[in-house]
């Protein structure tokens, strides 16, 4: 069966560019096809705020392996592009989250989807609508574009 996910990338270390770049073509390399791609868009960090600003990006892709296994690639990713945990919310060169899994539901302990802080997220909301704007996010029931409208009624700053 093939699977249609949504990820969200971000870097706000080193070549922040390169590292966006490198982590599309390591995906492409497991065989997940990229569909579409949204622009690059520099933000301000939310939730840990004293670090750099991000680079963040949604793609959409398609692909055979199933949630989990879709996870264990993203993780490989960020440790084959030299993440380091260091402070928990804290700068990274590279983090690749799966916000949207076709229209799945899951709550595991590794593993939440529609990723539960995304429709907060501007810095994913953004470059999602720029890319799909309909689609409906499941258990929120909302579509990007009514929750972007809400976090720009906020102001909430990209
Ligand atoms: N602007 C912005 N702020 C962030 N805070 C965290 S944690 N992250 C990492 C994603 O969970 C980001 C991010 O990618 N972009």
């Amino acid at each position: 069966m093939v699977n249609r996910a949504f990820l969200s990338i971000g870097s706000n270390i080193g070549k922040r560019e390169r590292y966006l770049y490198e982590a599309i073509q390591s995906l492409e390399k497991h065989s997940i096809k990229v569909n579409n791609f949204s622009s690059i868009f520099e933000t301000d960090p939310v939730g840990f705020t004293e670090q750099d600003l991000f680079l963040n990006m949604v793609i959409e892709i398609e692909t055979e392996k199933n949630p989990h296994e879709l996870l264990e690639i993203c993780l490989d990713i960020e440790q084959q592009l030299d993440r380091k945990r260091i402070i928990h919310w804290g700068p990274r060169t590279i983090d690749l989250d799966i916000i949207l899994f076709n229209e799945d539901i899951i709550h595991t302990k590794d593993l939440i989807i529609p990723h539960p802080r995304m429709h907060e997220r501007a810095f994913v909301l953004v470059p999602l609508a720029e890319i799909n704007g309909e689609i409906v996010i499941p258990n929120i029931n909302r579509t990007v574009d009514i929750l972007l409208h809400q976090i720009n009624k906020t102001g909430v700053r990209l």
